[in-house]
């Protein structure tokens, strides 16, 4: 199950339809037969509301769509196609109504039924683990979180990397203190619109090192629900590194909706990923799918790309334990720059090739999200993960 690419055939026009003199007809029909992963069933299958106008002074045409996942970027290239069929200029806008798709169930067990959110705000909770340290999982979560910013999404980061916690400087806001308006909750930092928070804005790094796993992991616990979270649609948790009691607790504990892997393709890190899926699958916390990281360097000079860790050893993975492969991330030397110096291609560089990669990925997150794990959605049977 390859999410990376769309299935492009099945995009374009009907060219029967061309000739079609009724303009919304003609868009509703090309909406309904838009089939990608993220619309396996087209797009009015999972829009709750549509509207079209036309814009007889501009010859524009305005279509607003409100949908439970984001896709503003994949719209947007729909857009550009029905434009180019109807000799008008197209332009799609997505309103979210983003919810929470706790209460779901695999198969016929429910999943994490005793885990609720104190403040109720944070409508979904998405774990990014990886088995193995080093694969760039803190980068992975920064730039994701700034992509569904960027497709529209509320979006906070909480850093659950107790011992080494790096969102602070990957944010740019290392040394920057939550403060609190009533004494008791503390007010998440803002990065650039993001919600964050993390051990590392409280206490020295040295200091948390020596903690032991039970002073983690309710360290952890009151960085959850002592934060006054704003209402958010994701809240991103940067796990620790690893598959041991501490990431265990952690999964088990908190209101995860779902969790997805980070990896790199190299053979070391794609065992420690399968322990990674085999912890959620034990804790009935559904995987949405795989993020290679470092799949590919592209030379600067000659535009050679080299599979550095290996190729496609993220996408085997993906077939061979039945989930998905999110999309893959060049090794590339912007991304590190960026994370070094707290800043974001999908900040600074937004219609960039990194930014858009990130966005992709952010959109089968997403999708994936709701597919798999809204119970109220009729497609969820078909796409449900065994
Ligand atoms: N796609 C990429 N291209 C270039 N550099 C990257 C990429 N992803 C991550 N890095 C760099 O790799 C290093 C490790 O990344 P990061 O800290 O995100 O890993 P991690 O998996 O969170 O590590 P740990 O959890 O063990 O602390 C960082 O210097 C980061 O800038």
């Amino acid at each position: 199950m390859d999410n990376s690419s769309s299935n492009a055939s099945s995009n374009s026009l009907p060219e029967a339809l061309i000739s079609a003199s009724d303009t919304k007809q003609f868009i509703k029909e090309s909406l309904n037969n838009y089939i990608t992963d993220n619309f396996p069933q087209g797009v009015l299958a999972v829009c709750k509301k549509l509207s079209i106008s036309e814009k007889t002074a501009n010859h524009e045409i305005h279509i607003e769509l409100t949908m439970q996942f984001v896709c503003q970027g994949e719209l947007d290239l729909v857009a550009k196609t029905l434009s180019s069929a109807l000799a008008s200029k197209v332009i799609i806008k997505v309103n979210l109504a983003i919810k929470a798709v706790r209460q779901f169930t695999l198969g016929k067990e429910p999943v994490n039924p005793v885990q609720n959110n104190t403040q109720g705000k944070v409508a979904n909770i998405i774990a990014i683990a990886s088995g193995k340290g080093g694969v760039g999982k803190s980068t992975t979560t920064v730039n994701l979180a700034y992509a569904l910013m960027s497709e529209g999404a509320r979006v906070g980061v909480l850093d659950a990397d107790i011992y080494g916690p790096s969102i602070p400087s990957m944010l740019g806001i290392k040394n920057e203190k939550p403060g609190t308006k009533d004494g008791k909750l503390m007010t998440p930092l803002n990065a650039k619109g993001l919600s964050a928070m993390s051990i590392g804005f409280l206490v020295d790094e040295a200091d948390a090192t020596v903690w032991r796993g039970p002073m983690a992991s309710s360290a952890f616990n009151q960085l959850l629900n002592e934060t006054d979270w704003p209402e958010l649609d994701y809240l991103l948790i940067d796990m620790p590194p690893g598959t041991g009691d501490i990431q265990l607790t952690l999964a088990q504990k908190v209101p995860v909706a779902a969790a997805v892997i980070v990896t790199t393709p190299q053979d070391i890190a794609l065992i420690d990923a399968v322990k990674g899926i085999a912890m959620f699958d034990k804790v009935k916390v559904p995987v949405l799918g795989i993020v290679e990281n470092m799949s590919y360097h592209i030379c600067e000079n000659c535009g050679h790309q080299s599979h550095i860790f290996g190729e496609s050893g993220g996408k085997h993975m993906a077939e061979d334990y039945e989930t998905h492969l999110l999309g893959q991330l060049p090794l590339d030397i912007s991304i590190r720059l960026d994370a070094d110096l707290g800043e974001s291609e999908i900040i600074e560089n937004s219609a960039g090739e990194i930014a858009n990669h990130y966005r992709k990925i952010a959109r089968n997150i997403s999708a994936q999200l709701f597919l798999q794990c809204d119970t109220a959605s009729s497609l969820n049977a078909d796409v449900v993960r065994k």
